[in-house]
């Protein structure tokens, strides 16, 4: 059982939904129906058990408009409500079929969605509302068994203003315009599960930058999403070359508003993704190889409680690290998981070497989501992946991982059943004495860093920790006007991110970070991912003059990779200004952000 569900689909399933929604933007509410398509497990069920979060429920009618009786179960602070629909004497039947039509909405306190002013666009000129389900908000979008371990097919008719578009993760299948109003429908064959469920409605536009992929945003940004994702049908095909063939029909890109909390998110047929990745020079598209690679590890194969997240993400960063290594060579593989290395480290120091929390696989009883998100899942997870890959040798791991999403794709997995998998393949290819010195207990459920480690080995990384020594001994210093001349964005960023840790117990003096910056500009960056490491660097030894510049940066975008680390810096060195500059921006931010930062700052 899903400990982050209320919901009872081992009784009675979810099987499909139809969504039936206005977006009333004067009220800031989704409103209409949802019909929910069941198939009862379990004889004698008496209810229907959905998850809702925040939903304001009006009635529930069967296929035949007649009232079903409903109640709400007890509200839980994380979890919300369940939602208890009777199910008539006749239908308590294994495999008999029950409908119900929730009619609800939304209201102000739905942690999915993010209702934006028009000011609160790039553009300023319409209102724009997005959704982001995972983990446990879809609960708060629609009433639904809110564990992925079901996964659904979906339909939808969204009514918005004329002068908007609304798109969903779903392949579109028409609009029907009256008079000021515009109707938009959608069908998602493949079963998902919930968190999967997203929506958006703005002024929207688009450009093909692909035969099977459009970049969707605000018409000012639109130009520069087109150019930024160029390579995402070169992505696309690696991954169906590694893996299978791409069983999703589109891949599309919405490219969000700044206050969009996360770098991206795997909707399928529909990526979202954060403005912040607008480098100019394509310098960050790794985020978008990671969303595709979603396509089959975590969209098509799914963990089935969100305690097995690595076999998301871990497995996701593995694919991503593959597709862009194939673009720009095999020592890149290494060359990022130097760099994830060095994140997984940081995250562990945050949490606490011996914080259960860090374990591949964590209990989540009792816990949100939100606050057990790290980049362990991420990080841990792809070490065990690259782990596995060095006992086996890379062609027979990578072919074993195309058997793996042929074998588990459409399905909600646990952990074990991966590895039970991985066991039996091996040893019929006669490699059990290789794989027997796998720890599998030690990998899944001791915190802290990995127990057993892979040697990575890359020059480019070298290099940029080479410079970033040079810098912290402060030996001729001004020899290094050049240093990172010929480096790539991602040497740049591991350089400081080499010099954030080794200044941890000794910093820099500001003349030296003044010298820094006279010679590589970091100040000026446009570069988001530079900014945040820079300014972190500046907070952390105390050169002030930056402050207005963090400043800036955190109310100008809610990514929460960015916000939550900067806002608990500045915090050390100037909380005053800190816990000020939240409490007037905390409404442009999305409530997941602005609930982890309040976090963050004891507020
Ligand atoms: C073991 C961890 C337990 C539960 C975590 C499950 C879900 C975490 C939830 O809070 C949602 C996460 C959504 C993530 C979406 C996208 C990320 O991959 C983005 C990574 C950070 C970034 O680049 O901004
Ligand atoms: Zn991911």
């Amino acid at each position: 059982m899903d400990p982050s569900s209320l919901s009872n689909a081992h009784e009675c399933k979810v099987t499909s939904l139809k969504l039936v929604l206005e977006v009333d933007f004067k009220d800031s509410q989704l409103k209409g129906y949802v019909e929910v398509f069941s198939q009862i497990l379990k004889d004698g069920v008496e209810y229907l058990a959905l998850d809702t979060n925040k939903l304001n429920v009006v009635g529930v009618k069967d296929n035949c408009s007649n009232a079903l009786q409903w109640k709400f179960g007890v509200e839980h602070e994380v979890f919300g409500k369940q939602l208890l629909v009777n199910i008539p004497e006749n239908l308590r039947v294994s495999g008999k079929e029950f409908s119900a039509r929730v009619y609800y909405n939304t209201t102000a306190a739905s942690v999915a969605l993010q209702w934006l002013t028009p000011e609160q666009t790039a553009d300023k000129k319409h209102p724009y509302l997005f959704s982001q389900c995972q983990a446990i908000h879809a609960r708060s979008l629609v009433p639904c068994q809110d564990t992925p371990s079901n996964k659904i097919k979906y339909q939808a008719e969204v009514t918005v203003a004329k002068e908007l578009t609304a798109l969903m993760s779903a392949l579109s299948t028409g609009k029907t315009e009256g008079s000021t109003t515009s109707t938009y429908t959608f069908t998602q064959e493949i079963p998902v599960p919930t968190y999967l469920i997203a929506i958006v409605a703005g002024q929207l536009e688009s450009r093909e930058i692909g035969p099977r992929t459009k970049v969707w945003s605000e018409p000012s940004m639109v130009d520069a999403g087109a150019y930024e994702f160029a390579n995402t049908e070169k992505f696309i095909a690696i991954g169906e070359d590694l893996l299978t063939p791409y069983v999703w029909g589109r891949y599309d890109i919405l490219l969000l508003p700044p206050s969009f909390p996360y770098g991206g998110m795997e909707n399928p047929l529909l990526t979202f993704v954060t403005p912040t990745l607008l480098a100019g020079d394509r310098s960050l598209e790794n985020v978008v190889a990671h969303e595709i690679a979603h396509s089959w590890t975590g969209n098509l194969v799914t963990n089935k409680w969100w305690s097995e997240f690595f076999l998301n993400e871990g497995f996701t960063v593995f694919v991503e690290r593959k597709i862009i290594s194939r673009i720009y060579g095999e020592e890149m593989f290494d060359f990022e998981a130097m760099n994830g290395l060095k994140h997984l480290h940081d995250d562990i120091q945050q949490f606490g070497d011996t914080n259960p929390l860090t374990a591949l696989k964590p209990h989540l009883e009792g816990i949100d989501p939100d606050d057990a998100f790290s980049s362990v899942p991420y990080e841990k997870g792809f070490n065990l992946l690259a782990y596995l890959q060095s006992l086996v040798g890379v062609k027979e791991f990578e072919q074993w991982l195309k058997l793996y999403i042929t074998k588990f794709a459409y399905q909600s997995i646990v952990a074990d059943q991966m590895k039970e998998f991985f066991i039996e393949h091996f040893t019929q290819l006669g490699k059990a004495q290789e794989i027997s010195v796998v720890d599998w207990d030690g990998w899944f459920n001791k915190p802290g860093m990995p127990i057993q480690q892979v040697h990575f080995h890359s020059e480019a990384a070298t290099k940029a920790k080479e410079l970033a020594q040079q810098w912290f001994e402060g030996k001729e210093l001004n020899q290094l006007s050049d240093g990172i001349k010929n480096f790539k964005t991602q040497q740049i960023i591991l350089f400081m991110d080499t010099l954030l840790t080794l200044t941890e117990k000794s910093p820099l003096s500001k003349e030296t970070l003044e010298l820094m910056d006279s010679f590589y500009h970091f100040t000026q960056t446009q570069n988001s991912e530079y900014k945040a490491k820079w300014y972190t660097l500046c907070l952390r030894q105390g050169l002030d003059r930056i402050q207005p510049k963090v400043v800036e940066f955190l109310v100008s975008q809610g990514r929460m990779k960015f916000v939550r680390p900067l806002y608990r810096e500045l915090n050390h060195k100037n909380s005053e200004l800190a816990k000020s500059t939240f409490v007037k921006h905390q409404k442009q931010y999305h409530s997941i952000a602005s609930k982890m930062v309040a976090k963050d700052l004891n507020i």
